[in-house]
């Protein structure tokens, strides 16, 4: 929800209210939607403050309601509603203010920020673009290029940071609250149209074609088959083309083409998966609370346990002659699944472990569980082995000679 309050009789107060981190909610849109409706029908109001409780501003849209029907006043008509007010809205902005949380604040006619606050479009990350006039607005207000490499790479940055490039207004070491509060009600009756980003024309270089053409292949070689960057450089090459109006439908065609893909819900549940795993002491408590006593599991055997399962299956593959040499398997998972680069790959991995050490290692964990069937290890790494584990480039050969004697 979001609550309202008046302050010194002429300043609005809408504070986000969804701890711990003031995601945009269906019920703090909504809080939101109703507290602008109430400032704009109150006659003492003269400005209006957006701030977050507990000192964090806005951590974006809840991306727990995008696996689900989504429901609430839409973000878009939201900030657009904010952004035509006529009365000054000012963003105190502390802590964070992150994709939908920036969108927002871009919304406002003002940004004030404490110094420490971290300001981003991280929608990115999250196989996303953003969608709620965040790619239109951004690259007016700073220019495409500091916009092209905030949106394509979802990095946070610093107030401190957003301030030279032109994202916030002021930044202050104290109160980012009080002084928003402050710069409210001293700029009433100043001009808002030229504080509209939406109004504004979008800054770029002469050589814009090269420059977008030059960062689409950037983003295509850091993050093969990634759909999102691609679809970001997309809807900044409409900000620069395209009036704020239409520019905003090729927003939400772009988002609409991600929204339910396999990556964007890939990526979220990898956000989700990262913070789960460090709640492993909540687990303890379970645990403690029912009087169960945990297995130790150490984390190197659900390491091994998957690695080598996966290594064995390709010693398998090879045996089985579906694949011609270790490189053949050791490429589609570097360039296919994001294997690192600097690893070689899981075949050439194995070499570097050492083969004997791989069978060690598959021999133990088949003992512990003779049950599972990937564990048991393959007759072709026995082979190697015996064979004196030759190094990786020299398993082709091997493989050759093998199979010929087994044709004889
Ligand atoms: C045709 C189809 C059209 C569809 C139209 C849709 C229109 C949508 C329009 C706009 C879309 C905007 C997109 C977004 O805004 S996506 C969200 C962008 N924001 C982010 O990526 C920020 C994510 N969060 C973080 O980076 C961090 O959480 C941070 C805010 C920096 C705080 O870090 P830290 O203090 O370390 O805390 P945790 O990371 O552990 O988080 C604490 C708990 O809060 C949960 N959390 C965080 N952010 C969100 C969020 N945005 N939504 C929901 N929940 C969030 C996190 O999971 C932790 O929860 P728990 O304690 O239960 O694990």
């Amino acid at each position: 929800m979001a609550s309202y309050s008046v302050l010194h009789g002429s300043v609005a107060l809408i504070t986000l209210q969804n701890p711990p981190v003031n995601a945009l909610s269906a019920a703090v849109r909504a809080g939101i939607t109703d507290a602008v409706q109430r400032t704009l029908k109150d006659p003492q109001v003269t400005s209006v403050v957006i701030c977050g409780q507990n000192g964090r501003f806005c951590g974006g849209a809840d991306i727990r309601e995008f696996g689900g029907s989504m429901s609430g006043p839409p973000l878009v008509p939201m900030i657009n509603a904010i952004e035509a007010m006529d009365k000054p809205v000012v963003a105190a902005i502390e802590g964070v203010a992150l994709g939908g949380g920036l969108e927002l604040a871009l919304g406002c006619h003002y940004r004030i920020a404490h110094r420490q606050a971290l300001v981003g479009l991280p929608e990115v990350t999250l196989g996303l673009l953003p969608a709620a006039g965040g790619s239109q607005r951004l690259p007016r207000l700073i220019g495409l290029p500091a916009a092209l490499d905030l949106i394509t790479t979802g990095k946070h940055i610093l107030a401190s940071e957003a301030l030279k490039l032109g994202i916030v207004d002021q930044v202050t070491d104290g109160n980012a609250l009080n002084m928003a509060v402050e710069f409210a009600r001293r700029i009433v009756g100043k001009p808002l149209d030229p504080r509209r980003i939406s109004t504004l024309p979008c800054p770029s270089p002469p050589d814009v074609d090269f420059l977008l053409d030059r960062v689409l292949a950037q983003v295509r070689k850091r993050a093969r088959g990634a759909l999102a960057p691609v679809a970001c450089v997309g809807a900044l090459r409409a900000a620069v083309f395209l009036p704020f109006a239409q520019g905003m439908e090729k927003e939400r065609e772009l988002m609409g083409a991600l929204f339910d893909s396999g990556q964007a819900r890939a990526l979220q549940y990898a956000f989700f998966s990262q913070r789960l795993v460090s709640q492993l002491e909540n687990h303890c408590c379970y645990w403690a609370r029912y009087g169960l006593v945990p297995r130790h599991i150490a984390p190197e055997e659900i390491l091994e346990r998957c690695l080598y399962a996966l290594t064995n299956e390709g010693f398998n593959i090879l045996q089985d002659g579906m694949a011609a040499g270790p490189e053949d398997i050791d490429a589609i998972y570097v360039f296919g699944y994001g294997w690192p680069r600097h690893r070689g790959g899981p075949m050439f991995h194995a070499g570097q472990v050492g083969l004997a050490r791989v069978l060690e290692k598959l021999e133990h964990y088949q003992h512990k569980h003779p049950d599972v069937p990937y564990l048991k290890p393959s007759p072709l790494l026995r082979r190697l082995v015996a064979a004196g584990s030759p190094a990786v480039q020299k398993w082709r050969e091997f493989l050759n000679k093998d199979r010929v004697h087994s044709q004889l």
